[in-house]
């Protein structure tokens, strides 16, 4: 996707290769009556992982939005290099346990995009799906359903739904909320794996170790970006002090 937003034509260029994945100034959005997001101007960087940090509220999983494309800013500029479209990995508690879906169905309607919900799905679309389940580790749970997984295979699901996507933009809300050290491993090193595989991962978490081993990080406030950059040097003691005194 070259440009999803834009506040006056004609557009700019899109971002050439050596720069930004995204690059976002001034950028406003937030909910019908609602202002969340508050002239924002940041850049993801290309082939590394950007971690969205701040207190509960505080418009990570809106600005997640955005960058996916289902939230529209209401001024600004949003300009991306990626030539396909972000995936997106909602948050788990965001998606229904009652679902009446396997594991293999979830991560087939990562292809959807591609293929659309009705029409089969080709051979090579099955053998996407395949790596996806094996990359994280669920090949073995294809058949159960979603509903009665643990949290730890839930989310590895989910994840594997986005992979599926074969985005070079992986947005994640939250992916190691609520999981144990080996499964935040495990999933820490798969980052890392897709990084090195070509794939530009943001995610908005609440996990400062992960925000620690990110290449970038956007510290947000009430909807304000209120630091970015190398995390030793946004996630100070004081920095994440003043932000978590304020509440
Ligand atoms: N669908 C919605 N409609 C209206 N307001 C919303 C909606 N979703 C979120 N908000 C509001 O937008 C603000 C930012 O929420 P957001 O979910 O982006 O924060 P967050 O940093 O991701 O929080 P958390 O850490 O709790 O997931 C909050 O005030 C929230 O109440």
């Amino acid at each position: 996707m070259k440009i999803m937003f834009k506040t006056t034509s004609p557009g700019p260029a899109p971002l050439p290769e050596r720069d930004p994945h995204v690059r976002f100034t001034d950028l406003c959005a937030g909910y019908a009556g609602r202002p969340v997001l508050h002239q924002l101007s940041a850049d993801i960087p290309r082939l590394a992982t950007t971690a969205l940090v701040g207190p509960n509220g505080s418009g990570k999983s809106t600005l997640l939005g955005v960058l996916a494309g289902v939230i529209h800013p209401t001024s600004g500029d949003l300009r991306h290099a990626g030539e396909r479209p972000p995936a997106f990995v909602p948050q788990r508690a965001a998606v229904a346990d009652a679902l009446p879906l396997t594991v293999r169905q979830t991560v087939e309607m990562g292809r959807w995009g591609e293929r659309g919900p009705w029409r089969r799905l080709t051979r090579r679309d099955h053998a996407t799906v395949d790596a996806a389940l094996d990359r994280l580790g669920i090949g073995g749970l294809a058949r159960r359903q979603l509903g009665e997984l643990s949290g730890g295979q839930r989310q590895r699901a989910l994840i594997a739904q986005g992979l599926a996507q074969e985005s070079d933009l992986l947005l994640l809300d939250e992916p190691t909320t609520g999981l144990d050290p080996e499964a935040r491993a495990r999933i820490a090193e798969l980052l890392t794996a897709l990084i090195a595989d070509g794939v530009t991962v943001v995610q908005a978490t609440h996990d400062l170790e992960a925000a620690r081993a990110a290449g970038t990080c956007l510290l947000l406030q009430d909807g304000h970006l209120v630091g970015q950059g190398p995390p030793e040097q946004v996630l100070t003691t004081s920095a994440l002090a003043r932000l978590w005194q304020s509440l």
